[in-house]
Protein backbone atom coordinates (compact mmCIF):
# COMPACT_ATOMS: atom_id res chain seq x y z
CA UNK A 1 0.00 0.00 0.00
CA UNK A 2 2.96 2.11 1.12
CA UNK A 3 4.23 1.40 -2.25
CA UNK A 4 1.06 2.38 -3.89
CA UNK A 5 0.60 5.53 -2.24
CA UNK A 6 4.49 6.97 -3.50
CA UNK A 7 3.42 5.90 -6.71
CA UNK A 8 0.34 8.42 -6.65
CA UNK A 9 0.98 10.83 -8.99
CA UNK A 10 0.22 13.17 -6.23
CA UNK A 11 2.92 11.96 -4.50
CA UNK A 12 5.65 12.04 -6.69
CA UNK A 13 4.97 16.03 -7.45
CA UNK A 14 5.13 16.56 -3.89
CA UNK A 15 8.62 14.87 -3.90
CA UNK A 16 10.08 16.37 -7.05
CA UNK A 17 9.03 19.73 -5.90
CA UNK A 18 11.00 19.24 -2.25
CA UNK A 19 13.58 17.77 -4.52
CA UNK A 20 13.05 21.03 -6.54
CA UNK A 21 13.68 23.17 -3.17
CA UNK A 22 16.49 21.30 -2.11
CA UNK A 23 18.92 21.18 -5.07
CA UNK A 24 17.71 25.43 -6.13
CA UNK A 25 18.32 26.50 -2.33
CA UNK A 26 15.04 27.64 -2.16
CA UNK A 27 14.72 27.52 1.32
CA UNK A 28 15.06 30.18 4.33
CA UNK A 29 18.09 29.89 6.31
CA UNK A 30 18.12 30.22 10.45
CA UNK A 31 21.42 30.02 12.35
CA UNK A 32 20.28 27.78 15.40
CA UNK A 33 22.14 26.73 18.38
CA UNK A 34 25.92 27.02 18.38
CA UNK A 35 25.93 27.95 14.94
CA UNK A 36 23.82 24.94 13.33
CA UNK A 37 21.96 26.07 10.33
CA UNK A 38 18.38 24.88 10.04
CA UNK A 39 17.10 25.07 6.84
CA UNK A 40 12.92 26.01 6.59
CA UNK A 41 11.69 24.82 2.89
CA UNK A 42 8.12 25.97 1.39
CA UNK A 43 5.49 24.34 2.51
CA UNK A 44 3.20 22.89 0.30
CA UNK A 45 -0.39 23.21 0.69
CA UNK A 46 -2.01 21.02 -1.60
CA UNK A 47 -1.29 19.28 -4.87
CA UNK A 48 -4.75 18.97 -6.93
CA UNK A 49 -5.25 16.96 -10.19
CA UNK A 50 -7.53 18.09 -13.13
CA UNK A 51 -8.10 16.32 -15.94
CA UNK A 52 -5.68 18.78 -17.82
CA UNK A 53 -3.19 19.14 -15.06
CA UNK A 54 -1.72 19.22 -11.69
CA UNK A 55 -1.52 22.24 -9.74
CA UNK A 56 0.31 22.31 -6.40
CA UNK A 57 0.51 25.45 -4.11
CA UNK A 58 3.19 25.93 -1.91
CA UNK A 59 3.79 29.08 1.14
CA UNK A 60 7.27 30.35 1.34
CA UNK A 61 8.34 30.70 4.70
CA UNK A 62 8.38 33.82 6.63
CA UNK A 63 11.77 36.18 6.09
CA UNK A 64 12.06 34.18 2.63
CA UNK A 65 12.18 36.55 -0.42
CA UNK A 66 9.96 35.72 -3.10
CA UNK A 67 11.86 37.26 -5.38
CA UNK A 68 14.10 33.85 -4.92
CA UNK A 69 11.63 31.51 -6.23
CA UNK A 70 10.95 33.71 -9.52
CA UNK A 71 14.24 34.19 -10.28
CA UNK A 72 14.80 30.76 -10.61
CA UNK A 73 11.46 29.69 -12.15
CA UNK A 74 13.18 28.27 -15.39
CA UNK A 75 14.31 25.30 -12.38
CA UNK A 76 10.31 24.68 -12.66
CA UNK A 77 10.38 23.65 -15.60
CA UNK A 78 13.46 22.23 -16.20
CA UNK A 79 11.81 19.46 -13.46
CA UNK A 80 8.64 19.46 -14.88
CA UNK A 81 8.96 19.96 -18.56
CA UNK A 82 7.37 23.13 -20.91
CA UNK A 83 3.88 22.44 -19.27
CA UNK A 84 4.69 23.83 -16.21
CA UNK A 85 3.65 27.25 -15.30
CA UNK A 86 4.53 29.62 -12.15
CA UNK A 87 2.06 32.12 -10.77
CA UNK A 88 2.59 34.43 -7.44
CA UNK A 89 -0.30 35.10 -5.56
CA UNK A 90 -2.05 38.47 -4.09
CA UNK A 91 -0.19 37.52 -0.70
CA UNK A 92 3.23 37.30 -1.88
CA UNK A 93 3.98 34.33 -0.22
CA UNK A 94 1.96 31.80 -2.27
CA UNK A 95 2.92 30.24 -5.85
CA UNK A 96 0.74 28.07 -7.80
CA UNK A 97 2.37 25.58 -10.06
CA UNK A 98 0.55 24.32 -12.95
CA UNK A 99 1.71 21.14 -14.75
CA UNK A 100 -0.33 20.73 -18.18
CA UNK A 101 -0.46 17.34 -19.74
CA UNK A 102 -1.42 18.60 -23.00
CA UNK A 103 0.40 20.61 -25.71
CA UNK A 104 -0.05 23.38 -27.66
CA UNK A 105 -0.32 23.06 -31.68
CA UNK A 106 0.08 25.47 -34.52
CA UNK A 107 -3.33 27.51 -35.10
CA UNK A 108 -4.41 30.18 -37.56
CA UNK A 109 -4.82 33.95 -37.01
CA UNK A 110 -8.84 33.63 -36.15
CA UNK A 111 -10.15 37.50 -35.70
CA UNK A 112 -13.55 36.34 -33.87
CA UNK A 113 -12.25 34.31 -31.28
CA UNK A 114 -9.28 36.96 -30.76
CA UNK A 115 -11.90 39.68 -30.34
CA UNK A 116 -13.89 37.95 -28.23
CA UNK A 117 -10.32 37.92 -25.38
CA UNK A 118 -9.34 40.93 -26.17
CA UNK A 119 -12.99 42.89 -25.76
CA UNK A 120 -11.89 45.24 -22.65
CA UNK A 121 -8.43 45.97 -23.41
CA UNK A 122 -7.42 49.53 -24.28
CA UNK A 123 -4.53 48.11 -26.43
CA UNK A 124 -4.83 44.85 -27.19
CA UNK A 125 -1.84 42.62 -27.77
CA UNK A 126 -2.83 39.04 -28.43
CA UNK A 127 0.20 36.81 -28.10
CA UNK A 128 -1.23 33.35 -28.69
CA UNK A 129 -1.83 30.19 -26.41
CA UNK A 130 -0.18 28.65 -23.76
CA UNK A 131 -1.08 25.42 -22.30
CA UNK A 132 -3.56 27.46 -20.07
CA UNK A 133 -5.22 28.89 -22.50
CA UNK A 134 -5.43 32.57 -25.20
CA UNK A 135 -2.41 34.81 -23.72
CA UNK A 136 -2.82 38.49 -23.96
CA UNK A 137 -2.20 41.68 -22.02
CA UNK A 138 -2.54 45.41 -22.38
CA UNK A 139 -0.15 47.51 -24.14
CA UNK A 140 -1.34 50.43 -22.12
CA UNK A 141 -0.16 48.89 -18.41
CA UNK A 142 3.03 47.04 -20.06
CA UNK A 143 4.47 49.35 -22.99
CA UNK A 144 6.59 48.75 -24.89
CA UNK A 145 7.49 45.41 -26.44
CA UNK A 146 10.28 43.44 -27.92
CA UNK A 147 10.57 40.49 -30.56
CA UNK A 148 13.59 38.43 -30.95
CA UNK A 149 14.46 35.58 -32.75
CA UNK A 150 16.93 33.82 -34.74
CA UNK A 151 16.06 33.60 -39.08
CA UNK A 152 13.14 31.70 -39.80
CA UNK A 153 11.63 31.38 -36.50
CA UNK A 154 8.40 33.25 -36.73
CA UNK A 155 9.31 36.83 -35.54
CA UNK A 156 7.80 38.63 -39.02
CA UNK A 157 4.66 36.44 -38.13
CA UNK A 158 4.23 38.01 -34.87
CA UNK A 159 4.57 41.55 -36.03
CA UNK A 160 2.37 41.40 -38.79
CA UNK A 161 -0.31 39.18 -36.41
CA UNK A 162 0.42 42.14 -33.76
CA UNK A 163 0.01 45.04 -35.54
CA UNK A 164 -3.35 43.96 -37.56
CA UNK A 165 -4.92 42.99 -34.31
CA UNK A 166 -4.26 46.41 -33.27
CA UNK A 167 -5.16 48.67 -36.39
CA UNK A 168 -8.31 46.63 -36.60
CA UNK A 169 -9.07 47.61 -32.57
CA UNK A 170 -8.48 50.97 -32.34
CA UNK A 171 -9.75 53.27 -35.20
CA UNK A 172 -7.78 56.61 -34.29
CA UNK A 173 -4.42 54.56 -33.79
CA UNK A 174 -1.17 55.99 -35.02
CA UNK A 175 0.78 53.61 -36.10
CA UNK A 176 4.59 54.21 -37.69
CA UNK A 177 6.66 51.26 -39.31
CA UNK A 178 9.69 51.47 -39.94
CA UNK A 179 11.38 48.35 -41.64
CA UNK A 180 15.06 48.34 -42.27
CA UNK A 181 14.79 44.93 -43.76
CA UNK A 182 12.66 46.50 -46.62
CA UNK A 183 10.44 43.10 -46.55
CA UNK A 184 7.46 43.44 -44.53
CA UNK A 185 5.99 46.75 -43.49
CA UNK A 186 4.75 47.27 -47.39
CA UNK A 187 1.74 45.68 -45.51
CA UNK A 188 0.57 48.80 -43.77
CA UNK A 189 1.01 51.59 -46.62
CA UNK A 190 -2.06 53.38 -46.93
CA UNK A 191 -2.67 52.22 -43.21
CA UNK A 192 0.05 53.48 -40.52
CA UNK A 193 0.83 57.46 -40.86
CA UNK A 194 3.96 56.88 -42.02
CA UNK A 195 6.26 53.58 -43.33
CA UNK A 196 9.54 54.44 -44.14
CA UNK A 197 12.29 51.53 -45.21
CA UNK A 198 15.34 53.06 -44.54
CA UNK A 199 17.22 54.93 -41.29
CA UNK A 200 16.41 58.43 -42.94
CA UNK A 201 13.33 58.26 -42.89
CA UNK A 202 13.31 57.12 -39.40
CA UNK A 203 15.22 59.66 -38.07
CA UNK A 204 12.42 61.93 -39.72
CA UNK A 205 9.55 60.27 -37.52
CA UNK A 206 11.92 59.79 -34.22
CA UNK A 207 12.45 63.67 -34.49
CA UNK A 208 8.34 64.23 -35.16
CA UNK A 209 7.62 61.69 -32.53
CA UNK A 210 9.82 63.31 -30.02
CA UNK A 211 8.54 66.89 -30.57
CA UNK A 212 5.04 65.20 -30.00
CA UNK A 213 5.92 63.79 -27.24
CA UNK A 214 6.97 66.84 -25.22
CA UNK A 215 3.60 68.36 -26.72
CA UNK A 216 1.90 65.83 -24.63
CA UNK A 217 3.85 66.86 -21.60
CA UNK A 218 2.84 70.50 -21.71
CA UNK A 219 -0.82 69.07 -22.39
CA UNK A 220 -0.66 66.64 -18.94
CA UNK A 221 1.18 69.56 -17.27
CA UNK A 222 -1.70 71.77 -18.15
CA UNK A 223 -4.45 69.76 -17.26
CA UNK A 224 -2.60 68.30 -14.39
CA UNK A 225 -2.87 64.86 -14.58
CA UNK A 226 -0.58 62.25 -15.14
CA UNK A 227 -1.80 59.68 -18.04
CA UNK A 228 -2.96 60.73 -21.05
CA UNK A 229 -6.59 58.79 -20.48
CA UNK A 230 -6.79 60.88 -17.69
CA UNK A 231 -7.25 63.73 -19.88
CA UNK A 232 -11.09 65.13 -21.22
CA UNK A 233 -12.34 63.18 -23.93
CA UNK A 234 -12.29 66.65 -26.35
CA UNK A 235 -8.39 67.19 -25.76
CA UNK A 236 -7.07 63.62 -25.19
CA UNK A 237 -4.37 62.64 -28.18
CA UNK A 238 -5.17 58.83 -29.94
CA UNK A 239 -2.04 56.21 -29.01
CA UNK A 240 1.01 56.28 -30.71
CA UNK A 241 2.40 53.18 -31.98
CA UNK A 242 6.05 52.89 -33.21
CA UNK A 243 7.45 49.66 -34.96
CA UNK A 244 10.70 49.60 -35.37
CA UNK A 245 11.61 45.66 -37.52
CA UNK A 246 15.41 45.06 -37.03
CA UNK A 247 16.18 47.54 -34.60
CA UNK A 248 19.83 46.04 -34.33
CA UNK A 249 20.73 47.19 -37.97
CA UNK A 250 20.71 51.13 -36.39
CA UNK A 251 23.29 50.70 -33.49
CA UNK A 252 25.41 53.10 -35.35
CA UNK A 253 22.69 55.70 -36.06
CA UNK A 254 23.08 57.30 -32.29
CA UNK A 255 20.17 60.19 -32.64
CA UNK A 256 17.63 57.40 -33.77
CA UNK A 257 18.98 55.55 -30.98
CA UNK A 258 18.61 58.29 -28.47
CA UNK A 259 14.85 58.89 -29.36
CA UNK A 260 13.98 55.41 -28.85
CA UNK A 261 15.17 55.08 -25.60
CA UNK A 262 13.75 58.47 -24.65
CA UNK A 263 10.05 57.00 -26.30
CA UNK A 264 10.84 53.76 -23.78
CA UNK A 265 11.55 56.02 -21.08
CA UNK A 266 8.77 58.44 -20.86
CA UNK A 267 6.34 57.26 -23.17
CA UNK A 268 3.71 55.20 -21.15
CA UNK A 269 2.33 58.36 -19.65
CA UNK A 270 2.30 60.16 -22.83
CA UNK A 271 0.74 57.04 -24.75
CA UNK A 272 3.72 56.44 -27.05
CA UNK A 273 4.57 52.87 -27.16
CA UNK A 274 6.96 51.06 -28.93
CA UNK A 275 7.24 47.60 -30.69
CA UNK A 276 10.80 46.53 -31.58
CA UNK A 277 12.15 43.23 -33.06
CA UNK A 278 15.78 42.10 -33.69
CA UNK A 279 17.54 39.17 -35.37
CA UNK A 280 20.32 38.43 -32.93
CA UNK A 281 19.83 40.35 -29.36
CA UNK A 282 22.30 42.45 -29.52
CA UNK A 283 24.27 43.47 -26.06
CA UNK A 284 25.28 46.99 -27.54
CA UNK A 285 21.28 47.90 -28.44
CA UNK A 286 19.98 46.35 -25.69
CA UNK A 287 22.25 47.87 -22.92
CA UNK A 288 21.24 49.69 -20.15
CA UNK A 289 18.23 51.56 -19.95
CA UNK A 290 16.56 50.48 -23.20
CA UNK A 291 16.70 46.91 -22.16
CA UNK A 292 15.11 47.67 -18.91
CA UNK A 293 12.07 49.34 -20.28
CA UNK A 294 11.24 46.83 -22.88
CA UNK A 295 9.08 45.56 -20.02
CA UNK A 296 7.50 42.84 -22.12
CA UNK A 297 9.89 39.76 -24.68
CA UNK A 298 8.59 37.50 -26.94
CA UNK A 299 11.85 35.46 -27.42
CA UNK A 300 11.41 33.34 -30.39
CA UNK A 301 14.23 30.42 -31.27
CA UNK A 302 17.29 32.02 -30.43
CA UNK A 303 20.55 30.58 -31.83
CA UNK A 304 22.34 29.68 -28.45
CA UNK A 305 22.14 30.26 -24.86
CA UNK A 306 23.76 33.42 -24.29
CA UNK A 307 21.68 35.02 -27.25
CA UNK A 308 18.62 33.64 -24.97
CA UNK A 309 19.78 35.40 -21.65
CA UNK A 310 20.53 38.80 -23.19
CA UNK A 311 16.58 38.53 -24.40
CA UNK A 312 14.65 37.01 -21.60
CA UNK A 313 17.63 36.46 -18.44
CA UNK A 314 17.19 32.50 -19.37
CA UNK A 315 18.49 30.41 -21.63
CA UNK A 316 15.27 29.08 -22.47
CA UNK A 317 14.59 30.32 -26.19
CA UNK A 318 17.56 28.00 -27.37
CA UNK A 319 16.03 25.19 -26.24
CA UNK A 320 12.84 25.78 -28.55
CA UNK A 321 13.39 23.25 -31.99
CA UNK A 322 14.12 24.88 -34.98
CA UNK A 323 10.71 22.91 -36.60
CA UNK A 324 8.76 25.07 -33.78
CA UNK A 325 7.87 27.41 -35.87
CA UNK A 326 5.65 30.55 -34.13
CA UNK A 327 6.91 29.07 -30.80
CA UNK A 328 8.01 31.37 -28.20
CA UNK A 329 9.07 31.85 -24.13
CA UNK A 330 6.80 34.90 -23.69
CA UNK A 331 8.12 36.96 -20.49
CA UNK A 332 5.77 39.36 -18.86
CA UNK A 333 5.75 38.67 -14.79
CA UNK A 334 7.77 35.13 -15.52
CA UNK A 335 8.10 33.35 -18.32
CA UNK A 336 5.52 30.58 -20.53
CA UNK A 337 5.81 29.15 -23.71
CA UNK A 338 3.61 30.40 -25.92
CA UNK A 339 2.48 29.30 -29.67
CA UNK A 340 2.09 32.58 -31.65
CA UNK A 341 -1.17 32.84 -34.11
CA UNK A 342 -0.24 32.03 -38.42
CA UNK A 343 -1.21 34.95 -40.11
CA UNK A 344 0.45 34.84 -43.76
CA UNK A 345 0.70 37.90 -45.84
CA UNK A 346 -2.07 37.40 -47.78
CA UNK A 347 -4.56 36.68 -45.32
CA UNK A 348 -3.22 40.21 -43.69
CA UNK A 349 -3.96 41.89 -46.67
CA UNK A 350 -6.98 40.86 -47.04
CA UNK A 351 -7.82 41.60 -43.24
CA UNK A 352 -6.79 45.14 -43.85
CA UNK A 353 -8.29 46.28 -47.10
CA UNK A 354 -11.24 47.67 -45.06
CA UNK A 355 -8.86 50.04 -43.26
CA UNK A 356 -6.36 50.73 -46.21
CA UNK A 357 -7.13 54.72 -47.09
CA UNK A 358 -4.89 54.65 -50.55
CA UNK A 359 -2.91 51.66 -52.40
CA UNK A 360 0.07 50.73 -51.43
CA UNK A 361 1.50 51.88 -54.80
CA UNK A 362 0.12 55.59 -54.92
CA UNK A 363 1.73 56.10 -51.28
CA UNK A 364 5.31 55.05 -53.01
CA UNK A 365 4.47 57.74 -55.68
CA UNK A 366 3.76 59.89 -52.35
CA UNK A 367 6.61 58.78 -50.44
CA UNK A 368 9.10 59.65 -53.65
CA UNK A 369 7.21 63.24 -53.71
CA UNK A 370 8.15 63.86 -50.59
CA UNK A 371 11.49 62.84 -50.51
CA UNK A 372 12.28 65.39 -53.34
CA UNK A 373 10.73 68.50 -51.32
CA UNK A 374 12.69 69.76 -48.25
CA UNK A 375 12.80 66.55 -45.52
CA UNK A 376 10.53 67.79 -42.87
CA UNK A 377 12.92 67.52 -39.90
CA UNK A 378 15.01 70.52 -41.38
CA UNK A 379 11.87 72.31 -41.70
CA UNK A 380 11.18 71.38 -37.69
CA UNK A 381 14.11 72.36 -36.41
CA UNK A 382 14.41 75.83 -38.30
CA UNK A 383 11.02 76.48 -36.44
CA UNK A 384 12.32 74.96 -32.86
CA UNK A 385 15.63 77.48 -33.30
CA UNK A 386 13.24 80.40 -34.36
CA UNK A 387 10.87 79.87 -31.12
CA UNK A 388 13.73 79.11 -28.77
N1 LIG B 1 2.92 31.22 -35.60
C1 LIG B 1 3.30 30.44 -36.61
N2 LIG B 1 2.68 29.26 -36.82
C2 LIG B 1 3.07 28.45 -37.84
N3 LIG B 1 4.09 28.72 -38.68
C3 LIG B 1 4.74 29.87 -38.52
C4 LIG B 1 4.39 30.79 -37.47
N4 LIG B 1 5.21 31.85 -37.54
C5 LIG B 1 6.05 31.62 -38.58
N5 LIG B 1 5.76 30.44 -39.18
C6 LIG B 1 6.45 29.86 -40.35
O1 LIG B 1 7.82 30.21 -40.30
C7 LIG B 1 8.20 30.90 -41.47
C8 LIG B 1 9.20 31.99 -41.12
O2 LIG B 1 8.55 32.94 -40.32
P1 LIG B 1 8.98 34.48 -40.30
O3 LIG B 1 9.07 34.99 -41.67
O4 LIG B 1 8.07 35.18 -39.36
O5 LIG B 1 10.45 34.37 -39.68
P2 LIG B 1 11.41 35.54 -39.21
O6 LIG B 1 11.82 35.22 -37.81
O7 LIG B 1 10.78 36.87 -39.41
O8 LIG B 1 12.65 35.37 -40.18
P3 LIG B 1 13.61 36.54 -40.78
O9 LIG B 1 14.27 37.18 -39.60
O10 LIG B 1 14.57 35.80 -41.64
O11 LIG B 1 12.72 37.47 -41.53
C9 LIG B 1 6.91 31.44 -42.07
O12 LIG B 1 6.94 31.52 -43.46
C10 LIG B 1 5.86 30.46 -41.62
O13 LIG B 1 5.72 29.43 -42.57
Amino acid sequence: AWLVWRGMPEQVLRRKLMHLFRFGNLYYKIIGYKGRELREYPRIKRVTRYFDRTEAAFVVPLGMDPELIKKQEWLFRQMFGPGAELTCGEDVKTFVMQVYSTSVQPFGYDYEQIDQCIEKLRLPIYVGRSRSGDVVYDMVDHPHLLIAGETGSGKSVALRSVLTTLIRSLSDLELYCADMKRSEFHLFRGIARDVVMDAAGLHRIVLKLRRELRQRGDLLDRYEVAHVDDLPEWDRPPYIVLAVDEVALLKKERDIMDGIEEISTIGRALGMFLVLSMQRPDADVLDGKLKNNLTVRMAFRHADEINSRITIDSGEAAAIKQSEKGRMVFKLDGCRYVQGPHLDLKDAYEMLAPYRKHSPIEEENDDAAEATQTPEFEADNTVEVGLL
